[in-house]
C-alpha cells in the first residue's frame, strides 16, 4: 500500500543501513535457515539503539544467494530485517574486491596495495543502487535513514535521487584517508558525489572530518568552511548541489552499562581460564579480527623480543591471542593469517615446553560471555593496530574492569587512543616503544595501574553507544 506520495504508508520513519544485517544467515545440514546475530562493531554499536527506536534495517545476510532463491525477512530483537541479495560474484566483486581490497587499504594508510579494477567498481555502483533501491521501498515519507561505512558510499546520493522526502545522515567506521591518499583513486569524483548526497556526514575523529572538507575543496571546488571541528561539537559545512551538507565527529563507543554487568557475572569463569592456563604471572590478551591493520604480527614480535631479552619469563607468561576469522579469500588475509601461525609457532616452538606453550591461538570467534571472562581475566589488553578507525575491543575491555583491574596497552594509530590517554599509548612501527610499553603494562606497580584503570573505566562508562548515537541523531534532525 502506498501512501499519496507514492511512498510505503507503513515503511519504518527510522532505517539503518548497512553492508552487514545484525545477524548472518546458517543453513543446517537438514537444509532449514536459522539466523544468528552476527559479531563485529558497527552490530555490537547498532541492535541497542534500533531496539530502542523500533525500526527497520536493510543489509547483506553474510552469505551469497544462489540465483531464483527468495530471502525471507525475519524480526530479530524487534528489528524489522530488509536483506539485499548477493550473488557469488558480487560478493567477490563488491565486497572482498572493491571493499576489502581497494578502500579498505587505501582508507588504512596503505598497509597494502589496493588494487584498482574497472570490474570491481562496476560491481560497487550495481550493489549500491541495489541498496538504495530497498531502502527506498523500507522507508516511510519523510522517514529518518541512516548509511554505513565504506562498502555503501554512493547511497546517499543515489537514495537522495530516489526519495528527496528523506532525511540522511552517513557515518564513516574506519579512517579517512587524507586527500593525497584518497585522489588515488580513479573514481574519487564519484565517492565524494556520492557521500555529498546526506545531510549529515558523520567520522569518528575530526581530523577525518577535516580531511573530507579539504577532498571536497580540492576534487569538487566544493566552498566549505575552514574552523577546526570537534568532537560532537563546531560541526563543518560543504554547500554542494543548492544545499548545506554538514560535516562532524562522532567517536563511536559501546553499551557500557551492559558490558560492565555481563563481564562482573563473568568473574567466576575468568578464574577458571587463568587456572586452565596454569596459572600465570602475568596473562596477556589480543582479540582482534584477524585483519593486517590489527597489528597482531607487532605484538607477537614484541612479546618474542621480551623473552629474548630477558625482560619477561616464558615460563610465568602466557599470551592468549583470540582471532575471529575475516575475509578470509582476499590475499592479504591469507598473508597475514600464515604469518601470524607463523610466529605462534615459532615463539612456543623456541620459549615453551610441551606441557606450556607461552601463545595460546584460536582462529574462531568465542562466545560472548566466554569473551567477556577473558577480559575479566587477563592483566594486560594488547591492542596494537597499525591504523583502526576506533577499537570497540579496548572499550569493551575497559568496561568490563569495574573491578579496576588489569591493564590497557593501546596504539595512538587507533580512533580510541584519542579519547583514552591513560592508557599505556604505544607506537606500533617502533620496536624498542612496543617492547618498554608492553613490559611498563605488565610490570608497574599495581597502584599505578590501578590509578590508570580508574580513569579509563570511568571515562567508557560516561562516554557509550547511547551518547554516539544520539549526538549523530540530534545533529541530523538539526537539534544539536
Ligand atoms: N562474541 C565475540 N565477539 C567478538 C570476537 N572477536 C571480536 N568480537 C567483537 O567484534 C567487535 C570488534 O570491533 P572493533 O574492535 O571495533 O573492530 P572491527 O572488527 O574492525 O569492527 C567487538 O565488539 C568485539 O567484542 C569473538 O571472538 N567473539
Ligand atoms: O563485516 P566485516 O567485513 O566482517 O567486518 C567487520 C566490521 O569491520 C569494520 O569495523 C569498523 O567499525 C568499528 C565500529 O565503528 C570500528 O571500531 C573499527 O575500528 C572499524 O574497523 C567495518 O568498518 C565494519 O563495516 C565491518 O562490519
Amino acid at each position: 500500500m502506498s501512501a499519496p506520495g507514492g511512498h510505503p504508508a507503513a515503511g519504518a520513519d527510522f532505517v539503518v543501513v548497512a553492508n552487514r544485517l545484525p545477524v548472518d544467515k546458517r543453513i543446517l545440514p537438514d537444509g532449514t535457515n536459522i539466523w544468528k546475530r552476527a559479531p563485529g562493531g558497527l552490530v555490537t554499536a547498532l541492535t541497542p539503539t534500533l531496539a530502542t527506536h523500533s525500526g527497520a534495517w536493510v543489509g547483506w545476510s553474510g552469505r551469497p544467494s544462489t540465483p531464483g532463491e527468495p530471502e525471507d525477512a525475519p524480526d530479530i530483537e524487534g528489528i524489522d530485517l530488509h536483506p539485499v541479495s548477493l550473488s557469488a560474484d558480487e560478493v567477490a566483486d563488491y565486497y572482498e574486491g572493491f571493499s576489502n581490497a581497494t578502500l579498505w587499504p587505501l582508507y588504512h594508510d596503505l598497509l597494502v596495495k589496493p588494487v584498482f579494477r574497472h570490474d570491481w567498481w562496476d560491481a560497487y555502483v550495481r550493489v549500491n543502487r541495489r541498496f538504495a533501491e530497498k531502502t527506498s521501498e523500507a522507508a516511510a515519507e519523510g522517514a529518518t535513514v541512516w548509511v554505513h561505512d565504506y562498502q555503501l558510499q554512493l547511497v546517499p546520493a543515489m537514495l537522495r535521487e530516489l526519495r528527496p522526502d528523506l532525511r540522511i545522515g552517513f557515518f564513516l567506521h574506519i579512517p579517512f584517508p587524507p586527500p593525497e591518499l584518497f585522489s588515488q583513486l580513479p573514481w574519487r569524483t564519484e565517492l565524494a558525489e556520492g557521500l555529498l548526497g546526506a545531510d549529515l556526514l558523520g567520522f569518528h575523529l575530526p581530523g577525518g572530518a577535516e580531511n573530507f572538507l579539504t577532498l571536497a575543496r580540492r576534487v569538487l571546488d566544493a566552498e566549505t568552511s575552514r574552523g577546526p571541528i570537534g568532537a560532537r561539537e563546531c560541526f563543518g559545512t560543504v554547500e554542494y548541489d543548492g544545499r548545506t551538507v554538514t560535516v562532524g565527529s562522532f567517536p563511536i563507543s559501546i553499551d557500557s552499562a551492559n558490558v560492565a554487568a555481563e563481564a562482573a557475572s563473568a568473574q567466576e569463569r575468568a578464574s577458571q581460564i587463568r587456572a586452565e592456563l596454569g596459572d600465570p604471572e602475568v596473562l596477556l590478551l589480543g582479540v582482534d579480527r584477524l585483519d593486517y591493520t590489527k597489528g597482531i604480527d607487532i605484538r607477537l614480535a614484541g612479546l618474542e623480543r621480551l623473552f629474548a631479552d630477558g625482560r619477561l619469563d616464558p615460563a610465568k607468561t602466557v599470551m592468549v591471542q583470540l582471532a575471529s576469522p575475516s575475509r578470509e579469500r582476499v590475499d592479504s588475509y591469507i598473508e597475514i593469517r600464515n604469518r601470524i601461525e607463523q610466529m605462534v609457532g615459532h615463539i612456543n616452538g623456541k620459549y615453551g615446553t610441551v606441557a606450556r606453550p607461552p601463545v595460546r591461538y584460536l582462529l574462531q570467534p568465542v562466545p560472548r560471555d566466554e569473551l567477556l571472562a577473558y577480559f575479566r581475566a587477563a592483566d594486560v589488553m594488547l591492542v596494537t593496530p597499525l591504523r583502526d578507525g576506533m577499537n570497540l575491543v579496548a572499550k569493551e575491555y575497559l568496561a568490563s574492569r569495574d573491578d579496576l583491574g588489569g591493564a590497557l596497552v593501546l596504539s595512538e594509530f587507533t580512533g580510541a587512543a584519542a579519547e583514552l590517554s591513560e592508557a599505556y599509548l604505544l607506537n606500533p612501527y617502533d620496536d624498542s616503544n612496543v617492547d618498554d610499553v608492553i613490559e611498563a603494562a605488565a610490570t608497574d606497580p599495581a597502584d599505578d595501574r590501578r590509578a590508570r584503570m580508574r580513569v579509563l573505566h570511568d571515562q567508557v562508562m560516561t562516554n557509550d553507544v547511547e551518547l554516539w548515537a544520539g549526538s549523530f541523531l540530534r545533529t541530523l534532525a538539526g537539534d544539536a
